[in-house]
């Protein structure tokens, strides 16, 4: 149930009122079935444009987007996405449960399996005991949490995360990459996963691409060579790490200032 993403060529150029914006000039890349990979690039880069035509939220002016070998041309059935702002995601109204459960309404389930879904995703994501509370008796990163496991109950093949923890504490932050990697290596689900935190991303990717500034194409795509098994002292101390963070800071920094792509780069060391 796992499923390759391929972005081939996809251009978005915004017209009205008079502006013309080419956000995103020529995009390429591809996420393998079941790989996690990061994107980062400057503010204003085009990532969210991205996504929203990853997410077929938004037609590309041109190019494509494939998912499973299927063009991508409206909201895709087996994607689910997580975002930044977890407050406007969830319904106050309703309880932690139902929110979980809502997306799963579309699908032609049982109650019964509905039901599984619903408690098998909480108790994935550490929140067994919270599904008859209502979001806003939860902190942020609970709320969080209940986002993931809302995403996680529908059984994506893929999974669309964008800053989704732009909003939360350090300390949660951590708690929540750690679980993301847990969940990805549990489920096998393809992740792309958009963050401007330099070190969150070579943490939590197998891959992390960079893109450049607006017009954006892939800058550089870089192996994340640290083995499986991630902590957050031990990862993040180990030289590689700091090797790695120091190559994706140097293309951002190249990227914002505009430097052309150099292909054919040779490899980090
Ligand atoms: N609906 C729109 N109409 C016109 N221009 C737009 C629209 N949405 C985005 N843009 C422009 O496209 C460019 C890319 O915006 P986008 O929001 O995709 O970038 P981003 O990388 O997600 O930004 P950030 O990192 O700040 O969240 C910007 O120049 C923005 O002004």
């Amino acid at each position: 149930m796992h499923a390759s993403l391929v972005v081939s060529g996809l251009r978005k150029v915004y017209e009205g009122s008079g502006r013309r914006v080419e956000a995103v000039r020529d995009l390429t890349f591809t996420v393998d079935a079941g790989e996690l990979v990061c994107l980062v690039g400057p503010s204003g880069c085009g990532k969210t444009t991205l996504l929203k035509c990853m997410a077929g939220l938004l037609a590309p002016t041109s190019g494509e987007v494939l998912l499973g070998g299927r063009r991508v041309s409206g909201p895709p059935p087996g994607m689910a996405f997580v975002f930044q702002e977890y407050g406007r995601s969830l319904f106050p109204w309703m309880r932690v449960g139902e929110n979980v459960e809502l997306p799963l309404r579309q699908k032609r389930l049982s109650r019964a399996r509905r039901g599984e879904l619903v408690a098998d995703a909480l108790e994935s994501v550490g929140l067994a005991d919270a599904a008859r509370a209502y979001p806003w008796q939860l902190s942020g990163g609970m709320q969080q949490r209940v986002a993931i496991a809302r995403a996680l109950a529908y059984e994506p093949e893929v999974l669309l995360m964008d800053e989704p923890f732009a909003a939360v504490d350090a300390q949660t932050r951590a708690d929540l990459e750690d679980l993301v990697r847990r969940l990805w290596r549990q489920r096998g689900i393809t992740v792309l996963f958009v963050t401007h935190d330099i070190d969150e991303a070579v943490y939590l990717g197998e891959r992390v691409l960079v893109l450049t500034a607006s017009p954006t194409v892939v800058r550089e795509q870089l192996k994340v060579d640290l083995p499986e098994e991630r902590d957050q002292l031990r990862t993040r101390a180990a030289p590689r790490f700091a090797e790695l963070r120091t190559r994706v800071y140097e293309q951002i920094q190249a990227a914002k200032r505009g430097e052309p792509v150099v292909e054919d780069a040779p490899p980090p060391r």
